[in-house]
């Protein structure tokens, strides 16, 4: 890529670039990568908004493609610099079969990479996921650990699985020669849980908490602690490092990045009353109001539920084994990595990054768009 704004304008590809995180790395490259000249948002769904982005001076191509059809890929990559691959299926609730998960998580993003191999293209930014490292099945805490922390990632549900292996996948086609002769150029950006605008699961715990009379129930201890990101801060740093791939090539290819920032350290119940909280509602119990075996009971009973209305309706609520073992399990990260490897410092302040929540929240009133 040429290395001035005015030399040349770059085409980027973001896929999933429709969804929660993706539309905030389209809208950031349109804010913030002077060198942008076309912007392709690659989605199985795309966005109305998208069509207002359409009046600015960079070119923005909407393309509704599946990941998982290499052929769409190929032809959507195609004469792109660099490849944000953040389209996936992030479902830890059960509402996808694990051969589904494995097809979009896995094999799309074995397609991204044979595209970039096929068209050319020699950067590659890929958003994986803190769950590639835990929490582990045994319940092993993560606590302030970083990218270097002795760690026995051992997954067994679907989703983990699959951002394990693709992240592994990503990082071996690091160096692969792509078409033209150049190596190809790959990273993986490991965020922690995601929050900020557009979050559902967050929409989800307000409109429960609305249907409860203001209130939410503690499930979890306070003392568990929950490593969170603003998503404006994620999408930054996808920025970032899709920008500083080429000219550090040597120091980030083949290399994994935890994404996080200035929010604070709570419990996953704790953090979200940061913003449901100033929206009205009351998180009830200092303490877990249901003594763990009953959770435990209700998570197995949620998965029988789940299976046995399946022929009939998709039951698929926030407590099972999976999100109850997570919920439980402290898992914060704290490394400089990024700011040494590519200058990553977040944009946003967590106080910035708590009000622009809130005024989302606020905005949404609990409905469910
Ligand atoms: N949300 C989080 O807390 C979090 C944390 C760490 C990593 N991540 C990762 O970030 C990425 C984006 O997650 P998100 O939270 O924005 O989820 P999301 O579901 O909001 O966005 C995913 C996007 O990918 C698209 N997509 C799904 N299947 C596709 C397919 N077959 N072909 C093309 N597009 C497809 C969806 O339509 C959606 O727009 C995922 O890879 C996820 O694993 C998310
Ligand atoms: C019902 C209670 C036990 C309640 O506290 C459950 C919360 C649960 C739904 C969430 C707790 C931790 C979340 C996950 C975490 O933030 C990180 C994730 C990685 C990302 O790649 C995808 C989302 C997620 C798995 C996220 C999902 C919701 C939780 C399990």
């Amino acid at each position: 890529m040429a290395d001035s704004a005015q030399a040349q304008k770059l085409v980027y590809l973001v896929t999933g670039g429709c969804g929660f995180l993706g539309e905030h790395v389209v809208r950031m490259l349109l804010q913030r990568e002077p060198r942008l000249g076309e912007l392709r948002v690659f989605d199985l769904h795309l966005g109305p908004w998208l069509e207002e982005l359409k009046t600015g001076p960079v070119r923005v191509t909407a393309i509704q493609g599946d990941v998982t059809q290499a052929h769409e890929v190929a032809a959507a990559v195609a004469g792109a610099h660099v490849v944000i691959h953040t389209a996936g299926l992030v479902d830890v609730f059960g509402r996808a079969s694990p051969k589904t998960i494995h097809e979009v998580n896995v094999q799309g993003t074995r397609n991204v990479i044979e595209a970039c191999v096929q068209t050319g293209t020699r950067f590659l930014v890929y958003t994986s996921s803190m769950e590639v490292v835990g929490p582990n099945t045994k319940g092993h805490p993560f606590y302030r650990g970083n990218e270097d922390t002795p760690y026995e990632a051992v997954h067994r549900h679907p989703y983990p699985c699959s951002k394990a292996l693709a992240e592994w996948l990503v990082l071996e086609a690091n160096g692969r020669k792509v078409c033209g002769g150049l190596p190809l150029v790959t990273c993986a950006l490991r965020p922690t849980g995601i929050y900020g605008e557009g979050h559902q699961i967050m929409r989800d715990f307000y409109r429960q908490g609305l249907r409860l009379g203001g209130r939410l129930f503690r499930a979890i201890p306070a003392s568990v602690e929950h490593g969170r990101v603003y998503v404006g801060n994620v999408a930054w740093m996808h920025v970032l490092a899709a920008r500083e791939l080429e000219r550090r090539a040597a120091l980030m290819g083949g290399q994994v990045y935890f994404c996080y920032d200035g929010s604070p350290y709570k419990s996953y119940e704790d953090f979200n009353m940061e913003f449901l909280g100033p929206c009205g509602l009351r998180l009830v119990g200092a303490r877990p109001l249901v003594p763990y075996w009953l959770l435990v009971f209700l998570a197995a009973l949620n998965v029988l539920l789940q299976w046995l209305l399946r022929p009939l309706l998709l039951y698929a609520p926030l407590l099972n084994p999976y999100t109850l073992a997570v919920a439980n399990t402290t898992f914060t990260v704290s490394t400089d990595k990024a700011q040494r490897h590519f200058g990553y410092e977040p944009l946003f302040s967590w106080e910035d990054s708590r009000t622009r929540t809130i005024l989302w929240v606020q905005a949404t009133g609990g409905s469910a768009q």
